[in-house]
């Protein structure tokens, strides 16, 4: 579990106050609100990429620290090197998060045979984003943070990525940001709007 106590946020303006939640394992929290209102700071602190104000963050009872290999979160595509090829970063996360999961089946699964071996500097949108997808389901890893994860995926790939993020919640943790609320919303066990520096549970 991952448990949220008395958290307060802020970059240079506040962000969350005293925000109290659990998020269970198998469970996927949708997380909505307007731009700029704090989703991705948010994510960061729960990483330790940002400080937090005041407040606890602990997964199944310990800081991130002591649990870095359970929890995968890659802010953005537009962080990848465009010098490196995806296949780098698919072996990058198998090794690191010593992961069992195949890598192959997974570039077959998104269609990346085509070019996954290629600099990322020759990737679209789309590409760079079915890359992202296939580093959180290589990393296994317990608690997945995805960031507006389905952006630039065309039809077939947001189905795709719907039917794999309902598997994978069966056994992990997923909090994932979306505009697109309606389309997330069917898979998801519980909604949440970041609003006024809380969290408030919407009805499903
Ligand atoms: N490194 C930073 N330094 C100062 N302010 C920041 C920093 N990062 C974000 N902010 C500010 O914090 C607020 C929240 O930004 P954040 O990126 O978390 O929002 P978001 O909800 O993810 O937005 P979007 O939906 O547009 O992706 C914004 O006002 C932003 O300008």
């Amino acid at each position: 579990m991952l448990s949220i106590q008395n958290l307060t946020l802020s970059t240079r303006q506040p962000i969350l106050q005293n925000l109290s939640h659990q998020f269970q394992l198998g469970q996927l929290y949708l997380i909505t609100a307007v731009n700029g209102s704090g989703k991705t700071t948010f994510f960061r602190a729960l990483v330790n990429l940002t400080p937090i104000d005041q407040g606890t963050v602990t997964f199944d009872e310990q800081p991130f620290t002591q649990q870095k290999q359970r929890v995968f979160y890659y802010e953005s595509s537009n962080w990848f090197d465009p010098n490196m090829a995806g296949m780098d970063y698919l072996k990058l996360v198998k090794q690191l998060w010593q992961s069992q999961v195949n890598i192959a089946e997974e570039i077959r699964y998104w269609q990346m045979t085509d070019y996954i071996k290629l600099p990322i500097k020759k990737y679209s949108l789309g590409m760079k984003q079915k890359l992202l997808i296939a580093m959180y389901i290589i990393s296994d890893a317990s608690y997945l943070f995805m960031d507006e994860i389905s952006n630039g995926l065309d039809d077939n790939s947001r189905q795709k990525l719907l039917d794999r993020l309902q598997t994978l919640s069966v056994a992990k943790c997923i909090l994932l940001t979306s505009h697109y609320r309606n389309e997330i919303a069917p898979i998801a066990d519980q909604i949440l709007e970041l609003k006024n520096q809380t969290m408030a549970v919407l009805p499903a």
